[in-house]
């Protein structure tokens, strides 16, 4: 279990991560999405102990990390994959961090089997593939058996083996009942991968909901296509109401409603009792919905990132 209540970072001016509270829960795969420059990162790094936030605090477990006695075996984190040891080789590497936390060597060939490194194990891991290096940077993640895993952009850079088999392992560890936090901009990433999602923006809390609720919200406010013999009737009816647009479609018996749900479309047409042929929400994809709910803090980065100037009008 993961709780971040009120984490808050500035950097000089700049606020990275405001006022975010949110928890993640163990059994289930959490995304945590937001575009690039949301605050993920840094998020990740005041949980674990790295940032100091400015205000509020995090904790894993029930305790802060830095609190926990064997913070490996607490909690596995992946933040930068790139962060090892250049010249000394996978199994050395993982050696040396078993050595220093009381890990013991079985465990370190273990670790190397699940996440597929046995051949490549005594190569020199600088001279790893980013695919090779991600795998690695789990290995030590999983290294101390830890009830809960931050990772931080786990399939960046990988090959669709890798990506499955990122997926597959997490969704397992989840299963084990394990806490598993990780953060994607790849909204169609985390839709496969995910059970609930955290988004965020501007360093703020745009959602805090489960893939599926985030599926419905998206596909809302989308359009309904309706099939018809009774197509000027129905298309006068759904006019009449409030906000909703009924247009022709590619036929005569089509419509394309805007600003009511299948649901409401099927019942007003069964009031009159109209016949349907066909009644199809045409969904968003995951990603337009992401790019649509986050579209405020995206801009908000373009805006910043390259200053408008507005004239003064001239009385
Ligand atoms: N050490 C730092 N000093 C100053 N600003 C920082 C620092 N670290 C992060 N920031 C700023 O804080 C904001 C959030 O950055 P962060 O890396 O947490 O975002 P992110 O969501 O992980 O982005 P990405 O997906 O691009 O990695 C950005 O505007 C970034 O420039």
């Amino acid at each position: 279990m993961i709780e971040a209540v009120g984490l808050t970072k500035r950097y000089g001016p700049r606020t990275a991560v405001e006022d975010l509270s949110f928890s993640v829960r163990p059994g289930i795969v959490t995304g945590f999405l937001g575009p690039n420059g949301a605050g993920k990162s840094t998020t990740m790094r005041m949980l674990l102990g790295l940032d100091a936030p400015t205000a509020g605090h995090a904790t894993v477990n029930g305790r802060r990390y830095a609190e926990h006695r064997a913070p490996l075996h607490e909690v596995g984190a992946m933040l930068e994959a790139r962060a090892v040891h250049t010249g000394r080789s996978a199994f050395n590497h993982l050696l040396a961090l078993a050595a220093t936390h009381g890990i013991p060597r079985r465990r370190v060939e273990e670790v190397i089997e699940t996440v597929g490194l046995r051949e490549v194990a005594r190569r020199r891991a600088g001279g790893f593939s980013l695919g090779m290096g991600q795998r690695l940077g789990i290995a030590s993640a999983l290294l101390g058996d830890p009830a809960t895993l931050i990772l931080d952009e786990p399939v960046n850079g990988l090959d669709p083996e890798g990506i499955l088999w990122i997926r597959n392992l997490l969704k397992s560890l989840a299963a084990e009942g394990r806490t598993v936090l990780v953060s994607s901009h790849l909204m169609s990433e985390m839709a496969l991968t995910a059970e609930h999602l955290i988004v965020i923006g501007r360093g703020r809390l745009i959602a805090d909901t489960s893939v599926t609720e985030f599926t419905r919200r998206a596909s809302r406010g989308g359009t309904v296509r309706v099939r018809t013999p009774d197509s000027v009737r129905l298309g006068e009816l759904l006019g009449a109401l409030p906000g909703v647009v009924a247009t022709p479609g590619d036929d005569v018996r089509v419509l394309l409603v805007e600003g009511a749900d299948s649901e409401q479309v099927g019942r007003l047409a069964a009031e009159h009792s109209l016949v349907l042929f066909e009644l199809t929400p045409q969904q968003a994809s995951l990603e337009e919905a992401f790019m649509e709910i986050t579209r405020d803090a995206v801009e908000y980065e373009a805006v910043a990132a390259a200053p408008v100037l507005i004239e003064e009008p001239t009385a």
